[in-house]
């Protein structure tokens, strides 16, 4: 099954928009979770366990992972998540941007070494790094669009004069993932839900891509008005599917115990803030 036809599944079935991302940060956890690379992996799989019927997508970045020396245990826990959640994408964060060469081996890592149904990449360094990605059949590439920090405007922002129109950089990148990069409609955008404007820009230029929209919880985007923005019906062949991520807000909902079941009332009520935003009035 393609990555786009994953999504729409599990959209249905969990009736969901929400992508749970899984930034495990060791400081952070919870007492009766250790603090090393065990704890990391314990902790997302009690959080995939808890939420597992509320998401769209899982989304792990995978720098909270290496940082604690925690690949194995992130190769693991996905292996496991295809046992707790099999109906739930995975989506890789590692937004690898290199030559072609590399792209091949970063390509083999996320989708061969931890079989990610998707990863996120930087455009910045042209198609050729993006083709490998796509050489996986069926396999899902997000390609950084309008991202949702302050700094996304020093380049994202800025207009290209050599290119027709004038487009600033996000609209070019997201001319290209909609049309000629697209060979066969693997790839998404990444679009900040802390830009409700420009999301509903990329929308009308991407018409049919998912857009991963991180943002909400954390770093304050509002839910109801990217869903505004992004979300264009239910999910036919004409209209992307809207993936929004929150990870600290869901993760760290509860520092007790009871840090599982917090999670779960996290991750339910910003599902249903998402899916009352896409309610006609
Ligand atoms: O533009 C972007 C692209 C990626 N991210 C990633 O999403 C999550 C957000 O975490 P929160 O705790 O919900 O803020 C994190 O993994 C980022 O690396 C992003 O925030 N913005």
């Amino acid at each position: 099954m393609t990555f786009l036809n994953q999504l729409r599944e599990a959209e249905s079935r969990n009736q969901s928009m929400l992508c749970v991302g899984l930034d495990p940060e060791p400081s952070r956890f919870p007492t009766g979770i250790t603090r090393d690379a065990e704890g990391i992996h314990d902790f997302c799989l009690a959080i995939v366990e808890a939420t597992a019927d509320l998401a769209i997508a899982f989304k792990p970045q995978i720098a909270y992972f290496a940082a604690h020396r925690a690949e194995p245990q992130l190769e693991r826990l996905i292996a496991r998540m295809r046992e707790v959640a099999p109906q739930v994408p995975i989506i890789l964060d590692a937004k690898r941007g290199d030559i072609g060469s590399t792209a091949e081996q970063y390509a083999r890592e996320a989708f061969e070494r931890y079989g990610a149904d998707a990863v996120t990449l930087s455009p910045f360094m042209g198609f050729d790094s993006v083709a490998p990605y796509v050489q996986y059949k069926g396999k899902g590439a997000f390609l950084l669009c309008r991202t949702s920090n302050p700094g996304g405007d020093d380049l994202q922002n800025q207009r290209l004069a050599s290119v027709d129109g004038q487009p600033l950089l996000y609209e070019h990148i997201a001319r290209l993932a909609q049309g000629p990069w697209n060979l066969n409609g693997q790839l998404g955008l990444v679009v900040g839900a802390t830009y409700p404007q420009e999301i509903e820009r990329v929308r009308e230029l991407a018409p049919t891509l998912p857009l991963l929209i991180p943002g909400v919880g954390a770093q304050g985007g509002d839910a109801a008005a990217t869903v505004r923005a992004g979300w264009r019906g239910e999910g036919g062949a004409t209209s992307g599917p809207v993936i929004v991520n929150s990870s600290r807000a869901i993760l760290y909902a509860s520092s007790d115990a009871d840090f599982a079941d917090a999670a779960r009332a996290a991750a339910r009520a910003t599902r249903d803030a998402l899916n009352a935003a896409r309610a006609p009035d």
